[in-house]
This record gives structure tokens, sequence and C-alpha cells, in this order.
């Protein structure tokens, strides 16, 4: 056996972060370099961003952040109570597309984009774990913009364990088993005074295509 298939990711892949129980994080940096920020301000402006309504508590609300999802045509997610279906891509994301497919080796069919407008917005402790990402979801989540705090914590636990910085550029990788033993959530900064972008590709299975 040749050393290269002996591993189990390519060798170009960052040493991981191992939260236990097999769940692994992977934290690329610039990865589209000077591309970022012209990407960053494309997004900002020309995605078709929505602010759903969720119930919490027998009430309605507006959630604390902008959205949208992309996808392949017919691809469909469901997320805040409601099902969203996939258009077809942006040409701004092609660029992002191929990239990630070259450092990671994966082809997600489906992006979940979220506008966090300062520090105030937030997104609350969840897993990504919808069946329709089937058992094995592998999340690639690209940023841009402003640094935020990103937290983690074990499921069924309410101290979170792990926080890291996710900065304008970086990749996040998650393994399935992140999504099957820990919650992760973007707490509110209230000293970030600046919007990011967080784009969580995702691959939907077969059962759920239009
Ligand atoms: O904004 C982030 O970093 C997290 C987004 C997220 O967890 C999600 O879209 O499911
Ligand atoms: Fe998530």
């Amino acid at each position: 056996m040749s050393v290269n298939s002996s591993l189990a990711c390519p060798p170009t892949w960052p040493t991981p972060t191992e939260l236990g129980q097999g769940a692994r994080l992977w934290l690329f940096s610039g990865v589209l370099g000077d591309h970022a920020d012209a990407l960053f301000h494309t997004l900002c402006n020309e995605l078709p961003w929505e602010r759903p309504r969720v119930r919490v508590f027998g009430r309605q609300h507006p959630v604390p952040r902008l959205t949208c999802w992309l996808a392949d045509p017919g691809v469909r997610y469901r997320y805040s109570g409601l099902v969203h279906e996939g258009r077809g891509w942006p040409e701004a994301l092609t660029t992002l597309r191929r990239r990630l497919g070259a450092l990671t080796g994966r082809a997600p069919n489906g992006v979940l984009a979220n506008l966090y407008r300062d520090g105030d917005d937030t997104m609350g402790w969840h897993r990504d774990n919808e069946p329709e990402l089937g058992p094995m979801p592998w999340v690639l989540s690209y940023n841009l913009g402003a640094a935020r705090d990103f937290a983690l914590r074990r499921h069924g636990e309410h101290r979170q364990c792990r926080v890291l910085t996710l900065r304008h550029d970086d990749l996040l990788v998650m393994s399935p088993r992140v999504q099957h033993h820990f919650e992760h959530a973007l707490p509110r900064r209230r000293r970030v005074d600046a919007p990011r972008l967080n784009l969580t590709f995702r691959e939907i299975q077969g059962l759920d295509r239009g």
C-alpha cells in the first residue's frame, strides 16, 4: 500500500481538531485569497435574502439574521419550518464551489446562506442533522466578513465545550459525527458592528430531490 492511500484525507487537509467520539473539525484559511472581498460584496448585495418567521412558544418571530437557500434545481431543504426549493446556482458562486470541491473532494448540492448584519444577529443551538442530509452529514462552512465565534457543546449538555473564531475566507469542515454528537451555535457578540456571511454547503440525499 502506498503512503497516500493509507491516509484518511488528502495530504492538503490541515490537522483536525478532535472533539471526541470521532467528531472532527478542519479549519482551512485563505480559501479564495484576493477574490474573497469581491465575493462578500456581491453576495451581500445580490442574493435574494429573506427573513423567515418561526414560531417560538406559540408566537411568530422573525429569525435574527437573513437567510437564503441555493441549490441544484429541485433540491429541497426544510428549515425554519418551511420547505425551500433550489433554482440553480448564481454565477458568483462558481469559483468558490470549484475551490471547495478541489480542496475537500466533496460535491455539495445545496447551500444555506446566512447574513448576520452585526453582532446582535445570531443562530441558536442546533445540529445540522435534518433527515434529507442522510446518516453521514458532511457540512462545509465558508465564512466572509466580520470574525465571529462559533460555539460547540455536546448534544444533551448545557455547557459549551469549544469556541472557534471563524474569520474572513476561512472554511470549517465538520465530519458527520460532529452532527451526531455535538450542537453548534453562533452567539451574540455585542462588540461586533460589521456584517458576516456564512455559507453552509450540504449534500441533500436522493429521496428529497424534486
Ligand atoms: O453561521 C454559522 O457559522 C453557523 C451557521 C449554521 O450553523 C447553519 O447554517 O446551520
Ligand atoms: Fe448549523
